[in-house]
């Protein structure tokens, strides 16, 4: 469970004394997600959430992302917005940890997409690109296509201990994805993380995103990408075209794609794979055992490689009806 920092009652009613939100009614550690740790903080003004960040988002990266979410919030899109404090503060402290006290979204994210799901999240990811145009602040995507050989240069070793033979599968497919990526689409502000535990229904309908701690700017299509992978793979490993289309058609309601990115599509969905498998690796090989935090599985977006290795038409399917 990733409750990483334990609160006490004086320390939150210290970090409270600077709002206008009344005294502490409860604190309760979420014991979902791996990067922070989550509080659901209720007082008397209402229900709130509390992030304490831990150590792998960077604390001078955090008014980009908090930032982010009270300009979307303020624009019309369904995310958690940040509390300022009486001062205006957003990014507080507690036991030395850079903090925030965010609204509580309320929905529920789905562990299996069902195709309507996937319709209702590509419309969400269009909204979000769409409400975050204009957003003055940027972030390089340090996780974006010329990261990946470097990253993988240090994990060599370790993928060949998953799988004899798949260092040079993956070497092989970082030169053609070098060669291949697509380099003059439109781009802007991304949520780079946005799978199915990160956004949330209600009554079958998109309710909201949350987890902007990977956001950046890069291509839109790649978060379509990310979201193709993330959305539309069955649990047997097969590419599952009807959600696919589906999360394609929700989001050109919204937001038609240019056919530059229609045809971009599957370079970029094998692309979005190598980034979540190198991390994927990253994290396996520097977690250690009996960690509060089960890693996730590398050899899951393995297989998605392989899936856009040898078909990649698959994801070029153009728009639905
Ligand atoms: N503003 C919010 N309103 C309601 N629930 C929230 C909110 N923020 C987070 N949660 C809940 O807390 C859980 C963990 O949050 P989050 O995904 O941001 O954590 P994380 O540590 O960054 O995880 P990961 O990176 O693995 O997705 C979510 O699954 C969700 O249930
Ligand atoms: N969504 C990421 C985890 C980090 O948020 C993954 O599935 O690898």
């Amino acid at each position: 469970m990733a409750v990483y920092t334990d609160i006490t009652d004086e320390e939150l009613a210290q970090l409270l004394a600077d709002f206008d939100l009344g005294a502490a009614l409860s604190l309760k550690g979420v014991a979902e997600g791996v990067e922070n740790s989550n509080f659901l903080l209720e007082t008397e003004a209402g229900r709130y959430f509390l992030t304490v960040y831990e150590k792998r988002v960077r604390e001078e990266e955090l008014p980009f992302f908090l930032g982010l979410m009270r300009w979307l919030h303020d624009h019309g899109y369904p995310s958690a917005t940040p509390i300022a404090d009486r001062a205006g503060e957003i990014l507080k402290r507690v036991r030395g940890k850079p903090c925030a006290i965010v609204t509580f979204l309320s929905g529920l994210s789905v562990r299996r997409p069902t195709v309507a799901h996937c319709r209702e999240a590509g419309e969400g990811l269009a909204a979000l690109h769409l409400a975050a145009a204009g957003f003055p602040l940027s972030r390089h995507n340090d996780l974006g296509q010329a990261a990946w050989a470097p990253m993988f240069a240090r994990l060599k070793a370790e993928a060949e201990g998953l799988k004899p033979g798949l260092s040079a599968v993956i070497d092989a497919d970082l030169a053609s994805l070098a060669a291949r990526w697509p380099k003059a689409l439109p781009a802007g502000v991304i949520h780079a993380d946005y799978f199915p535990d990160n956004v949330f229904f209600t009554g079958g309908r998109f309710a909201g995103a949350i987890d902007f701690y990977f956001a950046c700017n890069d291509m839109l299509a790649y978060d379509i990408a990310v979201a193709l992978n993330a959305w539309c793979f069955e649990a047997d490993g097969s590419f599952n075209i009807t959600c696919a289309r589906a999360l394609v058609a929700g989001y050109e309601s919204r937001r038609p794609l240019s056919a530059a990115e229609r045809g971009a599509l599957p370079v970029l969905a094998h692309g979005a794979a190598m980034r979540f498998f190198l991390t994927r690796l990253h994290d396996w090989r520097a977690t250690p055992a009996g960690a509060l935090v089960r890693p996730k599985d590398p050899l899951e977006y393995e297989r998605k490689l392989a899936v856009h290795r040898s078909s990649p038409d698959l994801v070029l399917f153009g728009a639905a009806a």
